[in-house]
């Protein structure tokens, strides 16, 4: 591992989303979401009895929560907007009191010279468009663009940094294929349909920024590597359905303007012929890409799963989430991305882990050795692929604060602060304090 450095104006964040730390989702003439409708069903919500009604409290704590992100550092600060704040219906009237939060927070965050990323879209799509199909239906596209433009109007040029979806595989997978996730789906043949939606709707908020913005705008995808457990030729073709599957299906579309051919073996006849127009739609320019990371799979040839791919325990520190510790797939990714995509500017918008935190202490700290062990092996990772020349701008730390983990509930806390719930108290942790000093430090004193 070389020595860590970074560039001198290497972006430090950290990332949160709207439905897992603002709390109040009805507040001000919002319409709900399918996150308010799904938290609320204790048939589909795994951790029955977790909303998000009041999470972090962040929309009525917003300014102290700010000064909080200056005390520790932060020089950039990546959210979600509830798209149902600003277009309670998800299309037509804007609801002027839900665009004045987002206003007021962007320009909290600039008078305390923490640069704000946005996210347009972070899974919670209004219930009222999900009423009309939500991502099966191919206006969503529409939709989409529409409010994007909303937006862009309000809050570009305050805004230098936009981001279209987070995670397309993980809306897609969870809410369409398995059924874990808003809105609950499970059906095959729904899942190529949403996804599809989801990368032309990509397309056109682009289109529509290549018109009225004047800065830059990305899209966000979570990438595991996947690495086969044996050097069989069963395995090495489980592995390229499962890279296929979760880490091709989203980039090469939007980078390269096609699907992965294994995604047409994996779904058969749920895989339609798509038109070729959309494979241009959804193929923008993008001025950056950001890159979710959080563990590697290392895959199998097995019939038991889905894909005929599973994944091989290794002997390694697992998260509370049940992901495999492993630094090294941050580094390989990053190196895959240039290799295979070209020099597009990359962030890493989201890194981070859950892990069991102690009670807090009787000095009020909270020590999370595991979570500074992840973070100093993440950041050296991501040194390690700056060294290889992977044009890596930026670090957004998953997450600011203890939150709503969608459908698991509260319980795994990936916040470098703590957040009390029953009494809203935040506390920063050990993390915290470290993440502090790499930020002044530059990467330093790692
Ligand atoms: O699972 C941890 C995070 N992963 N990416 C999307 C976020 O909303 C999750 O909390
Ligand atoms: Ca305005």
């Amino acid at each position: 591992m070389t020595r860590v450095s970074f560039p001198a104006d290497f972006l430090w964040g950290a990332a949160t989303a709207a439905y897992q730390i603002e709390g109040s989702p009805l507040a001000d003439g919002a319409g709900p979401s399918i996150w308010q409708r799904f938290s609320h069903d204790p048939r589909l919500m795994a951790a029955k009895g977790d909303t998000g009604d009041v999470a972090c409290d962040h929309y009525n704590r917003m300014e102290s929560d700010v000064a909080l992100m200056k005390a520790l550092g932060l020089k950039a600060y990546r959210f979600s907007v509830a798209w149902g704040r600003v277009l309670p219906q998800g299309t037509g009237r804007v609801n002027a009191a839900g665009l004045a939060f987002y206003e007021r927070l962007v320009d909290t965050l600039i008078a305390h010279d923490i640069e704000p990323l946005c996210t347009l879209f972070h899974w919670d799509m209004p219930a009222a468009l999900d009423d009309r199909g939500g991502w099966l239906n191919p206006d969503s596209a529409e939709w989409f663009a529409d409010y994007a433009r909303v937006m862009f109007q309000a809050l570009d040029g305050r805004v230098k940094k936009w981001v279209t979806l987070n995670e397309p595989w993980v809306v897609t997978d969870g809410g369409y294929l398995h059924g874990a996730l808003a809105p609950g789906h499970r059906n095959m043949f729904e899942a190529p349909i949403a996804s599809h939606n989801l990368m032309r709707a990509h397309g056109r908020a682009v289109q529509v920024y290549r018109e009225v913005g004047a800065h830059q705008i990305g899209l966000v995808v979570n990438i595991e590597p996947k690495y086969p457990a044996t050097d069989s030729a069963a395995d090495a073709a489980a592995t390229a359905r499962a890279d296929a599957y979760m880490n091709r299906q989203y980039l090469d579309p939007a980078m390269l303007g096609t699907y992965p051919d294994e995604l047409r073996e994996i779904f058969g006849e749920a895989w339609p012929e798509w038109p070729t127009d959309d494979m241009a739609l959804i193929r923008q320019r993008l001025d950056f890409v950001g890159i979710n990371y959080y563990t590697r799979n290392v895959v199998t040839a097995d019939a038991s799963w889905p894909l005929n791919a599973g994944p091989v325990r290794q002997d390694a520190t697992y998260t509370e989430t049940g992901w495999e510790v492993y630094p090294q797939g941050l580094t390989d990714l990053l190196v895959w991305f240039k290799d295979r995509y070209g020099d597009l500017p990359l962030y890493i918008t989201e890194n981070g882990a859950a892990f069991y935190d102690p009670p807090q202490a009787e000095d009020g700290a909270v020590h999370d050795p595991l979570r500074v062990s992840y973070l100093k092996k993440h950041f050296a990772a991501v040194s390690d692929a700056i060294a290889q020349g992977v044009d890596v701008r930026g670090y957004m730390l998953w997450s600011l604060f203890d939150n709503l983990e969608w459908s698991l509930g509260y319980s795994k806390r990936f916040g470098m602060v703590h957040v009390n719930f029953a009494t809203q108290e935040r506390t920063p942790k050990d993390s915290a304090k470290l993440y502090s000093q790499v930020i002044a430090t530059n990467g330093a004193v790692l």
